[in-house]
């Protein structure tokens, strides 16, 4: 890397001198001066831009760029009131763009911060939960599993710490730390006395110097040149489709007329001014701040309803989502977890089991699961004082059971509880309530398994309890798992969520199918799902998976609904074989075995109270562990997706029908129909009717399923309501040179008026597939649209319209202008059920299940 001596080489004395401070940490007020020095510990530029460098930046966008050369050519050539109009305009435009899309990005980011990851810290000594960013070099850091590391550090101390570092090295085994020094490691997979930013904390607890944060991390020097950015959602590549073709259309069209009104001996420079306006026009310009406003806006009512948003676009991913996974426990179950029984191999209760069984819960230092603590709940009132920790093998999710070796006065012994089959299998003898020990006869075998059926099929969790003697022995040995004696059953209840079934039956009702995903035994999952009334079909448990390629898997998940007993990497396989069938897939979980699945779903949600890992890999954050808050996010999302549709459906529909006026009125008008400057006018009028659309109400039809990117349904839109604007746009044309042989200024005013109104009211007629006058559009967008045809009519009906280059047209000529509107509003009424059909196959809901 560099030639600089890797921060783990040095001597811990040596390092927490050079960092002034020492193993109890910082000051208050030392921090603060640190904070303020090396600003706060974070990876990415600081997010707010400057404004003036925004300004800037939208500024040179060549469009604007060219228009503002072309209004210094007009002012240059003393036509003063072009130029100032011009670059009023252009600078009023931009800025209101500007300024929406700011404000949106600050309600975001404030959201965002709302669930900033927080680290535990000794500040003056004392133990303090502090957001992650204001971690500064010196601090001393305390983590235990389940916790991202924030930081590049050296491990002060540390009691059976193993970090997960493939997001680093890609290496996928657990790395253990411990504090003795590493002088002679070269690489960072070797360093074990050193954390890095970025990894995790899968078991053990460790206490951390920091000595690197933010982008001098080794994660944030990698994370800067890795472009961190999420891949683009479908709908943004459509969005991003749609944006190229209107940029070839628009290019074909200014060239058009440019070359016709040039051939026909039209003035240049005024030719040249209207064509750049027509383009500025007919681009959708406004779309990255609506886009923005609606989504900003989406998260801000999402949160409202207890969801909140860490990726904006993962909103147009939560609208689209088909299938749903989840984890079991705490989103389909109290995750109230007691013990309700310790039985011995006889059946009937027996202490030696709790007891053996707490020990081992007592001293494993990995993250306590309710099991756990469940456990030691239940022995309170016995302290396990006897007790002496020798060693230890952490949980992890593919053996599924811990083993700690433990002594007290009378005997050193190995312990091991976890998952029942499989620990079952491992043992060789059995203990009996005397004490002693007997073979595991298949007759014992086969009454014990029988117990596990039992209390399985009654929705009750178990783990196993076994040992074996180790006198004599300071470590686990890889024989752990070697004639182990079997002694008996914990008994877990946990009970079902009452509020899940309404929870399910919703997101169901809104064409979402739900997937059980679960660490546990299969007959557990089943119970649950039955007592909960869900309707799911299928099981396949881990063992099953184990056996099928990726190409099997994906063609067995879409009619499976019940997973039981995968491991963390077969969630993903999953999650990956549902992408493969074309879903879009959301995954719930709250542990550090769901993280990888989280990441890999489209959507991925985690809870409040979950693991670092499940948070950080999470796009939202549900505020409360209930299935009944991601219904309200998933309507949230979905009016948020109608809201933007709606503005793509105006600008596509009124660009399309705008250049086949243009070119008609090319040809066939002797003078431009409206000057560079009311082009320019018109434009920014039109863009600000249309702020309030991202506030307006949606339809139930728009939010009872799951929809994306529909590209054919808009070329239809499009191709259906753009020429009938035209139409009524060309007849506009027609009436006023033909019939009130209008003069230029008297054309030009009624004709602004005429495409002002007919462009900001049709947003009435297209925002639903509904009769109009059924469907409420919301206040805001209401006023929004008729205060921008109020200026409209204002820029015409006020004395100093000249100025503007408009003469007063008569009466006469208002009146059919507003019949001319009113039938095309009308027409687009009855026309838009052809038009605002959905252009996929519509998906099937048969008996309440969606069919795909
Ligand atoms: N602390 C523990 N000690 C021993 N075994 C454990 C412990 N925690 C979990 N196990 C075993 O590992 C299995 C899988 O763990 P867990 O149930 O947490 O997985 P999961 O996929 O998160 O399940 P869920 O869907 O319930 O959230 C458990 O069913 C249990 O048999
Ligand atoms: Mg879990």
């Amino acid at each position: 890397m560099s030639d600089v001596p890797a921060f783990w080489h040095a001597a811990l004395s040596d390092t927490l001198k050079r960092l002034g401070t020492t193993s109890d940490g910082l000051s208050v007020a030392e921090a603060a001066a640190r904070l303020e020095r090396d600003g706060p510990n974070q990876i990415a530029e600081a997010q707010r831009r400057h404004l003036v460098a925004d300004l800037l930046r939208r500024l040179a966008n060549p469009l604007v760029a060219i228009l503002l050369v072309a209004a210094g050519i007009a002012g240059a050539t003393g036509d003063l009131a072009s130029f100032t109009i011009i670059v009023l305009v252009v600078l009023l435009s931009t800025v209101l763009d500007m300024v929406q899309e700011h404000r949106a990005e600050a309600t975001a980011e404030a959201l965002k911060r709302s669930i900033a990851l927080r680290a535990t810290v000794l500040r003056d000594g004392h133990p303090d939960d502090l957001p992650v960013s204001e971690i500064v070099a010196g601090d001393v850091v305390m983590l235990s599993a389940g916790d991202l590391v924030p930081a590049d550090g050296l491990v002060l101390s540390a009691n059976g710490a193993q970090l997960n570092e493939a997001t680093l090295t890609g290496e996928p085994y657990p790395a253990e730390k411990h504090a003795d020094p590493a002088a002679s490691a070269s690489e960072m997979t070797d360093a074990h006395n050193a954390l890095f930013h970025g990894t995790s904390v899968i078991g053990g607890t460790a206490t951390m110097l920091v000595v690197e944060i933010g982008r001098r991390t080794r994660f944030g020097a990698i994370a800067g040149s890795l472009a961190t950015a999420q891949p683009p959602t479908a709908f943004e590549r459509g969005i991003h489709k749609l944006g190229i073709l209107i940029l070839r259309m628009t290019l074909f069209l200014v060239l058009f007329v440019l070359l016709t009104h040039l051939a026909l001996g039209r003035p240049p420079l005024q030719t040249f001014l209207f064509a750049m306006a027509l383009a500025v026009g007919l681009t959708p310009e406004l779309l990255p701040m609506i886009m923005t406003v609606s989504l900003a806006r989406g998260a801000q009512r999402m949160a409202k309803s207890k969801v909140v948003v860490k990726r904006l676009s993962a909103i147009h991913d939560l609208g689209q989502m088909d299938i749903l996974c989840t984890d079991k426990t705490g989103t389909l179950t109290e995750a109230k977890i007691s013990l309700v029984g310790h039985p011995g191999i006889d059946g009937d209760d027996d202490d030696r089991v709790a007891e053996l069984a707490a020990v081992n819960a007592r001293f494993e230092t990995g993250l306590k699961s309710p099991l756990d603590e469940a456990l030691l709940l239940h022995m309170l009132d016995r302290p396990l004082e006897a007790w002496r920790k020798i060693d230890e093998k952490p949980f992890d999710f593919e053996r599924r059971r811990v083993s700690v070796l433990a002594e007290n006065a009378n005997e050193r012994i190995e312990i091991v509880k976890g998952a029942p089959e499989a620990l079952l299998e491992l043992c060789v003898h059995a203990q009996d309530r005397s004490g002693a020990i007997v073979s595991l006869d298949d007759g014992m075998r086969a009454r014990l398994v029988q117990i596990q059926g039992d209390r399985a099929a009654q929705g009750l969790r178990l783990l196993a309890v076994a040992w074996k003697p180790a006198a004599g022995l300071d470590r686990i040995g890889s024989d752990c798992d070697e004639n182990l004696i079997f002694v008996g059953y914990c008994v877990f209840v946990d009970p079902p969520k009452a509020s899940a079934t309404a929870a399910v039956a919703r997101l169901e009702a809104a064409g979402i199918r739900i997937k059980v995903i679960s660490g546990d035994a299969a007959p557990v999952v089943q119970h649950l799902v039955g007592a909960l009334g869900l309707r799911v079909e299928g099981v396949l448990t881990g063992e099953d998976i184990a056996k099928l390629n990726d190409l099997a898997l994906a063609a067995r998940v879409e009619e499976i609904d019940l997973f039981a007993r995968v491991t963390p990497d077969q969630k993903t396989r999953i999650v990956h074989a549902l992408q493969a069938r074309g879903h879009t897939v959301g995954f719930i979980g709250d542990g550090i075995n769901d993280a990888p699945a989280i990441h890999a779903a489209d959507v991925g949600l985690s809870v409040e109270g979950a693991t670092d890992v499940a948070r950080e890999a999470a796009d939202m954050i549900l505020l409360a562990p209930d299935l009944g808050v991601l219904a309200e996010g998933v309507a949230e999302g979905r009016r948020t997706y109608a809201n933007i549709m709606k503005y793509i459906r105006m600008g596509t529909s009124s660009n399309f029908g705008n250049m086949l006026t243009m070119a008609v009125a090319s040809l066939w008008l002797p003078f431009l129909p409206l000057t560079a400057v009311q082009v320019l006018l018109n434009n920014l009028i039109y863009d600000m009717s249309q702020i309030g659309i991202p506030f307006d109400n949606a339809d139930a039809g728009d939010l009872d399923r799951p929809h994306g990117w529909d590209m054919p349904g808009l070329v239809r839109f499009t191709a259906i309501m753009g020429p009938l604007s035209s139409l009524f746009d060309i007849a506009t044309f027609f009436l006023l040179s033909q019939v009130f042989h209008a003069g230029v200024a008297e054309f030009r005013a009624a004709w602004f008026v005429e495409s002002m109104a007919t462009q900001i009211l049709v947003v009435f007629v297209i925002r639903t597939a509904r009769p109009a006058w059924i469907s409420r559009p919301h206040i805001v967008m209401v006023v929004t649209a008729l205060t921008g045809l109020f200026v409209a009519l204002l820029l015409v009906l006020l004395p100093w319209s000249g100025v503007l280059g408009f003469a007063m047209p008569s009466g006469t000529i208002f009146a059919s202008i507003a019949l001319l509107v009113l039938g095309y509003l009308l027409s687009s009424e009855l026309l838009k059920r052809f038009a605002l059909r959905d252009g996929r196959n519509p998906p099937q809901v048969v008996d309440g299940r969606l069919q795909t």
